[in-house]
């Protein structure tokens, strides 16, 4: 089974993951920083009574008509054209598509750092027009205070959305979700002195310690090593079946989306890319790694997305 597994991830398709990441470090480009950290904070507390006024509607997270102009020198630069996408609360959504095609401004609208040029993306009935609690992103670079504890950076996190809660509470919140992913150890060590799996265990940490509604991860495993990334990825199945909050993933790694994802969203190359096919990924839940990979449905389904990729939406640079 191990070697069988090896195999497979000697051929796993991860594509470069080097280029433009996130327009809220379009400036900064690969290395998020502690702005990024920061802004992760900004977000005010959730109002829970707008949401409960929220009409009764199917889909939790709909994004609709969606399209995405950036104004450049040479005149305006259509990155993202009419995508239409709707999500059920506690799905766990996969995208993956060729560099710079614009799956980090898509998660980016969602997370509500950046604004539509048209169309609208609403969360419970309500259009999102800013960052807040009920969003929480994991960067692939875990935006992490280097000067905190891995205790603090989640605390932190924890006290800025509930400044209400008593210390006690808020002590209590940040040990159990450090517990969590693994981490209580390692509370007290700063970033610097943590391996690149742990600091995106804070990461991740410091995003449910929140209680976000939706997770949105931005390549979240893409900097990490293969045996870390496949421990990763089960303990954030785990966390996801446990809590089931809905999740937005960004990944270049076709295994990864079929071991996580309900669905996997296939986006066209830019400009004005779209979404060309929404698989539905069957395996039942809970996922076991070794069975999915001895079953056909598997090797079909990577096949096709491989097609996708390589053949029908190939990409100029490769
Ligand atoms: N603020 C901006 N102004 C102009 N162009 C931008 C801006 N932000 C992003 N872009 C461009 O929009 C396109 C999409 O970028 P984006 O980071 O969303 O792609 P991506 O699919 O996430 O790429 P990758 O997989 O490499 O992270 C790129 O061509 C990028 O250069």
């Amino acid at each position: 089974m191990n070697l069988k597994r090896m195999n497979l991830n000697n051929h796993s398709v991860a594509f470069s993951s080097d280029s433009n990441r996130s327009s809220i470090r379009n400036s900064l480009h690969a290395q998020p920083s502690s702005q990024e950290a920061l802004s992760v904070l900004n977000a005010q507390p959730r109002d829970r009574s707008r949401t409960a006024l929220a009409p009764a509607s199917d889909a939790f997270l709909t994004i609709d008509g969606v399209s995405k102009i950036y104004p450049t020198p040479k005149g305006d630069y259509v990155v993202l054209e009419d995508i239409n996408l709707s999500v059920q609360a506690g799905e766990f959504i996969c995208v993956i598509g060729h560099s710079g095609c614009g799956k980090t401004t898509l998660l980016n609208m969602v997370g509500g750092f950046s604004k539509p040029s048209s169309g609208v993306v609403t969360l419970n009935g309500k259009k999102i027009t800013s960052p807040g609690p009920d969003r929480m992103v994991v960067f692939q670079g875990y935006a992490l205070l280097p000067w905190l504890t891995a205790y603090e950076n989640v605390y932190l996190a924890v006290d800025s959305v509930h400044p209400q809660k008593s210390e006690a509470e808020k002590k209590q919140i940040t040990r159990e979700h450090l517990h969590l992913v693994g981490l209580s150890e390692a509370a007290h060590k700063r970033p610097g002195q943590l391996s690149g799996g742990m600091k995106q265990r804070v990461s991740i940490a410091r995003a449910l310690a929140i209680r976000p509604e939706v997770l949105i991860l931005d390549e979240p495993f893409g900097a990490l090593d293969a045996i870390t990334k496949e421990e990763l990825q089960e303990e954030l199945l785990k966390i996801w079946n446990d809590h089931r909050c809905t999740v937005l993933m960004i990944t270049h790694d076709i295994d990864e989306a079929l071991f996580l994802a309900d669905r996997l969203v296939m986006m066209t190359n830019g400009p004005a890319a779209t979404i060309g096919e929404i698989i539905d990924i069957p395996f039942p839940r809970p996922r076991d790694r070794g069975r999915i990979m001895e079953d056909p449905e598997f090797y079909k389904l990577r096949n096709y997305i491989l097609d996708y990729l390589y053949n029908r939406f190939a990409h100029d640079d490769e």
